[in-house]
This record gives structure tokens, C-alpha cells and sequence, in this order.
């Protein structure tokens, strides 16, 4: 095949001075000062403790930076991102953890920025928490060692104990219904642990997904509304994102349908309660304990509590674990382009960039973007060799690879498209 006009132009004139002149730097990334060494650098800004003992790695060609206007992607954990002023730079974040409610992700999917979460990384650090939580409350396991430690200067210690331990007399949880809301990572872990424990489980999830169906013993009894999940229960655990349909979804009616001296769980997120609710049930006598992973203003005053201090995947594994799945879907996006397990766009792979250029579209999932982008494809008489195209939602992803460069002005007509939110030259 001849070489056209166009495409010899095209080597002359490639998407970005860099692509030809200094190959080494990733087309798309930010320019940055430090970027002169002949490997392509990625920047990369951490927010929070990711690890505890701060031990992260990304693997060769890429480097930690102090400020987020430096990064090409942002990896992190609980802090609240709303109102934060996001780099334009910024393509891609990391949340390390399940829970997003810590970051506008609708808006950052309008900016062009990939949000994405671990799910399942921690969520058998929670299950073993949750467990605790539920046997501490049962047995006055804190109280007993409250006294001992009280009593510590007592010389005839050993039978004053005898004396006082059934003050800490308690129940076994074998046999009690337990109410687990929300199957997903955490919740099916959970309610297949206490159906371990011999409890009678039930479950309450109308949106549970088909890998954790599957995954849910059959013991486990699902029912269809969340008053009749609460009727009953000796133990109500909550397992739910913090979202539009689940704030406040426990509340005095709720409350009310527990088993008298009932113990309510919540290591899902503070706004999922009715503090109040809560306190007033902990004060009437209905519920005998609250453990809960969020130490609030309301929740350190109420009595009867056993308060953590977000602690749920507060150990070595999960930690790694989190760190390890968003590392490795940051660094697929920013080298490949592929999307997995992100929060506000699709899943999608094309495998390795392989071929002379991959472009990536983050753009609204509305009517012709296909037919427009293809236009301007043809128009420049660029050979696609491959092109996805996946949809989520009010977002959309289209990708592929071109046998050629595209030139500045075809990248530059991409960006035009209305509903367009960023284009992304991988390679
Ligand atoms: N305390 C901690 O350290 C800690 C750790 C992990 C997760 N969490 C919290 O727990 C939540 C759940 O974690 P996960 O890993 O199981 O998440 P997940 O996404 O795997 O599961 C959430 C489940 O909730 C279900 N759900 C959604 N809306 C619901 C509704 N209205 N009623 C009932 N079910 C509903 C979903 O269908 C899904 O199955 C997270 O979003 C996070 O807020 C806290
Ligand atoms: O949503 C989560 O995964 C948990 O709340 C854990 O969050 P953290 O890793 O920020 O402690």
C-alpha cells in the first residue's frame, strides 16, 4: 500500500512534539519538570495512609510527587475530596477501600477522571471486626477485663473474681437471628461467617450482584423488604454504601421491629443510622449494644457502645490488598487505557497497547458519538485497527488503536466533540 499525503505528514507532524522528539514521555501525561530522563515517568500523589508502615510500590517508571498539580494520578483513601480544587492534570484516582462517598465521582466522570475502588480487598478484615463486634457484646468480654484491671492490687485476686464474674454473664450467639443488610464483598462474608456459627441468617438486598448470590450459603434466607429483615432480630449488621437510598435507613420503625435487647452493627458508614433513633432504642432498653465504626459527636454520648475508630480494614492484609488492586488498575489505565473496577465509568480492555497509537474518548453515553468520532477518523484517513466502546450509566468510554499517529489537528477536532469530556493519547 502506497503511503499517503496525509500519513507522511502525519510522522512529520505527530499528536504531541514529545512523540517524536522525545518518545520516552507518555503522550498524554502532564509536562513536568522533572520529566527529562529517557524512560517515561509517571507521577503519582498519595492522600492519607495508605499502608501503615508506608510501604507502597508502583513498579519501575513511576515517582511519588508532593503536589497533586504534579501528578498525573492520585492514590488514596477516606479523605473527603468534595469541594477539593481536583488538578486539571489529575486523569485517574485510586481509592483504596470500597466506599466512594468520599468523592464526587459524577462530577470527576464530567471532568474526565476515572475513578477507581478495590472491591472485596478488605472486606474479610471487616467480616472478622464485625464477628467481634458481635461476641463483644454478647459476653462482657471488656466488661470482666475492666474489672480485673481495677482490681489489679487485690492479693486474693483469683477468688474475688469467682465471685464477680457473673456480672458478666452473657448469651451465646449460636442460635439468634442475625439481619445482615446489604450481600455484597462484605455482607455475604458475614452472613456466611454467622451461618459458620450456627446462627439463623437472613439477608435483605434487592440490587445483590450474581457473583455474590452465588457466593451466599444456601442457608442464608433472603427476604424482600428491610422491615422484614428487622422483625425479629437478635442482630441487625450493616453492609451498605453510604448513598441517596441508604442514608438514615435505620430508624425508629426500624428499631422497633428488633428483638427486645437486640445489638445493632454498623461498620458500613455514620450517615446509614438515625443517631437519635439509635440513642433513644439505647436508652429505652430495645437495644442492648450499638458497635459502631464511627466515633460522631452523637455516637461517643450514647451509652452501651462499643466505638472504633474506622477501623473495619484496619489490618496489615487489607491494607496490601487495597493498595496492591487500585496500583494495578491506575497503572492499566494509565498505560493501556483499560478500565476496571471503576465507580464512574465501564469496565473496558483492549489488553497492552501494542499498536503505533491507542486513543482513549471519556465522553457522555448520548446518541452519535461513535458516528462523529469515526467521521473524524475517516476524515484524516486514520486506519483503526481496533475500537471499543462500553457505556455505564450517564458515562461512556470509547478506545482504539491506529496503525499511525493522528495528527494534532484530528486530536484537536476529538476534543470538540460536544459532550466530549477528554481525549487521551496512551501512546
Ligand atoms: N468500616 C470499614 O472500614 C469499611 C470497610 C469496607 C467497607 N465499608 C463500608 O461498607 C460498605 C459495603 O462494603 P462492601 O465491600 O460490601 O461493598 P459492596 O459494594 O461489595 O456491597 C454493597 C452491597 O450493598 C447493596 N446495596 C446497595 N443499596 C442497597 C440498599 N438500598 N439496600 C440493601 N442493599 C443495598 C449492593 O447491592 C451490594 O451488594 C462500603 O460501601 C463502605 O461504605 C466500611
Ligand atoms: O470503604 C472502605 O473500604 C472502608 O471504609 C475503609 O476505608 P479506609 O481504608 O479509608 O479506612
Amino acid at each position: 500500500m502506497m503511503e499517503s499525503a496525509a500519513n507522511s505528514a502525519r510522522k512529520r507532524d505527530p499528536v504531541g512534539p514529545s512523540v517524536v522528539r522525545r518518545a520516552v514521555r507518555a503522550p498524554d501525561l502532564i509536562i513536568h519538570p522533572k520529566r527529562k530522563s529517557r524512560t517515561i515517568m509517571r507521577y503519582i500523589k498519595t492522600i492519607d495512609d495508605i499502608t501503615k508502615d508506608g510501604a507502597i510500590d508502583f513498579g519501575a517508571g513511576y515517582e511519588f510527587v508532593e503536589r497533586a498539580e504534579d501528578a498525573d494520578a492520585i492514590l488514596m483513601r477516606s479523605t473527603d475530596l468534595h469541594g477539593y480544587d481536583l488538578p486539571e492534570g489529575i486523569r485517574a484516582i485510586g481509592r483504596c477501600g470500597a466506599g466512594v462517598n468520599n468523592i464526587p465521582i459524577e462530577e470527576y466522570a464530567r471532568r474526565g477522571v476515572v475513578v477507581f475502588n478495590s472491591p472485596g480487598a478488605n472486606s474479610n478484615a471487616v467480616k472478622e471486626i464485625v464477628l467481634a463486634m458481635m461476641i463483644m457484646s454478647s459476653r462482657g468480654i471488656v466488661q470482666a477485663m475492666q474489672w480485673v484491671r481495677a482490681n489489679a492490687d487485690d492479693p486474693d485476686i483469683l477468688t474475688s473474681a469467682e465471685k464477680a464474674k457473673k456480672a458478666f454473664v452473657g448469651r451465646e450467639i449460636r442460635g439468634k437471628r442475625i439481619g445482615v443488610v446489604g450481600l455484597g464483598n462484605v455482607g455475604s462474608k458475614v452472613a456466611n461467617a454467622c451461618v459458620e456459627l450456627g446462627m439463623d441468617v437472613y439477608g435483605y438486598d434487592p440490587f445483590i450482584s450474581v457473583e455474590h448470590a452465588w457466593a451466599l450459603n444456601r442457608e442464608v434466607q433472603r427476604v424482600g423488604t428491610l422491615e422484614d429483615l428487622c422483625r425479629g432480630c437478635d442482630y441487625l449488621t450493616l453492609h451498605v454504601p453510604s448513598k441517596a437510598d441508604t442514608v438514615g435507613m435505620i430508624s425508629t420503625e426500624q428499631l422497633a421491629l428488633l428483638a427486645p435487647g437486640a445489638v445493632l452493627i454498623n461498620f458500613a458508614r455514620e450517615t446509614i443510622i438515625d443517631e437519635d433513633a439509635v440513642a433513644a432504642a439505647l436508652e429505652a432498653g430495645k437495644l442492648s449494644w450499638f458497635a459502631c465504626d464511627f466515633a460522631t459527636p452523637k455516637t461517643v454520648r450514647m451509652p452501651r457502645t462499643f466505638i472504633t475508630t474506622h477501623s473495619g480494614a484496619g489490618t496489615e492484609e487489607a491494607e496490601a490488598n487495597c493498595a496492591d488492586m487500585a496500583i494495578s488498575e491506575l497503572k492499566d489505565y494509565l498505560e493501556n487505557g483499560n478500565i476496571a473496577h471503576s465507580v464512574n465509568y465501564p469496565a473496558c480492555s483492549m489488553g497492552k497497547a501494542r499498536a503505533a497509537s491507542r486513543i482513549a474518548c471519556l465522553h457522555a453515553n448520548v446518541p452519535n458519538m461513535i458516528g462523529q468520532i469515526t467521521a473524524i477518523l475517516a476524515k484524516d484517513n486514520a486506519n483503526v485497527q481496533r475500537m471499543v466502546n462500553e457505556s455505564a450509566g450517564e458515562n461512556a468510554y470509547t478506545m482504539f488503536d491506529t496503525d499511525e499517529h493522528l495528527d494534532r489537528a484530528t486530536i484537536e477536532a476529538l476534543k470538540q466533540i460536544p459532550s466530549m469530556y477528554r481525549v487521551r493519547v496512551i501512546k
